[in-house]
């Protein structure tokens, strides 16, 4: 099977390239041979590789920097995965998208299911919402995998960023009333290669009839739930940094985006169909062992 890859130097894309490998041959595209915000050179790429499998990655995740760039964001997000559905169905090839728990807005502290009504607070949102739409009303087959709060130990993330703030500084201080679930990026890219493992099981007769099954929206977050705050005490307490932490409320932490309160996933579905997931905390373990 041919598969093409996208935003292979982001976080997921990193990780995905090494965890597809067993599936076949990954074509891996980034940002110089396919910039998703030209429309045309995005069609052009898929033509010429015409793949099986398409996997995106890719996306504009600033979220601050989306509020003065929509037009930006909603091509990358929501207009380029639009063509990409077009040119798989024309091909017969399936898609593989990736979107976020800012999609729902975020006043329920109970987890958030996947047919729950969405109701994006911010730019970023909003365009991942209408990228999901997109895809859905294509009649591509499809797998959406909502997840959250994502890192890893590359690329630009809140891991990082507290790892070197606590080094620089006496002390931080975060939002505690925002809660959420951070996600491993090896745990998004291992869980996508195990599904996808799947549907190539079923062999080329088996493939679109698999499609039509299990494809469609899942969560795919860890399982648990913490804060910014509670996530910034277990990075410094696995990494052994002592750093005075200061619990905030979100209003004294103004930014550009408004973000959601509560941005828990149920991830039920996913595993219910596919594979457990593992607890927030002990993928923050392993990533930082
Ligand atoms: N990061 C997070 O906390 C979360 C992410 N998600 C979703 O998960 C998916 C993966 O995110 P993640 O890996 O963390 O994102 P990253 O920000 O780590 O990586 C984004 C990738 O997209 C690429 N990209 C951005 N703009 C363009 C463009 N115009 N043309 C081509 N490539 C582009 C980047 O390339 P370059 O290196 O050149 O900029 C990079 O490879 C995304 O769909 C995201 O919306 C969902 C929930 C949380
Ligand atoms: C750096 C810093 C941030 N914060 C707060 C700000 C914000 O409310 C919260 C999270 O900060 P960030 O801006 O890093 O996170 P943010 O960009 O909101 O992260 C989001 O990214 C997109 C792509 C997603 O899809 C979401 O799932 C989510 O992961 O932490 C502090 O309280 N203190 C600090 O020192």
């Amino acid at each position: 099977m041919k598969i093409l890859l996208t935003g292979s130097s982001g976080q997921v894309g990193y990780e995905l390239e090494r965890s597809l490998q067993g599936l076949g041959q990954v074509v891996a595209v980034d940002r110089s041979r396919m910039d998703l915000a030209n429309l045309d050179q995005v069609r052009e790429v898929i033509r010429a590789e015409r793949p099986q499998l398409i996997v995106n990655p890719a996306a504009y995740t600033a979220v601050d920097k989306a509020e003065s760039e929509p037009e930006l964001a909603h091509r990358v997000n929501a207009e380029a995965p639009a063509v990409m559905a077009e040119e798989a169905l024309a091909l017969g090839a399936a898609l593989v998208h990736y979107s976020t728990d800012y999609v729902f807005p975020g006043q329920d502290p109970d987890p958030r299911a996947e047919h729950d009504a969405t109701g994006p607070l911010n730019v970023y949102g909003a365009s991942k919402l209408a990228g999901e739409q997109a895809i859905a009303a294509s009649g591509v087959p499809h797998l959406i995998l909502r997840t959250s709060w994502v890192y890893g130990t590359r690329g630009k993330n809140f891991l990082l960023t507290m790892l070197r703030l606590a080094k620089e500084r006496d002390e931080l201080r975060i939002v505690d009333d925002q809660h959420g679930a951070p996600t491993w990026s090896r745990t998004i890219a291992d869980t996508t290669a195990l599904i996808l493992a799947q549907a190539g099981k079923h062999g080329q007769d088996g493939w679109r009839d698999w499609w039509q099954e299990n494809g469609g929206i899942y969560h795919l977050s860890s399982q648990g739930r913490t804060t910014w705050f509670g996530f910034t005490q277990a990075i410094l307490e696995e990494a052994g940094i002592d750093c005075r932490l200061v619990p905030i409320t979100t209003d004294q932490y103004p930014l550009p985006a408004r973000r959601p309160q509560y941005s828990v996933l149920s991830s039920e579905l996913l595993q219910q169909r596919f594979v457990r997931l593992p607890d927030w905390r002990e993928a923050l373990r392993l990533c930082l062992a």
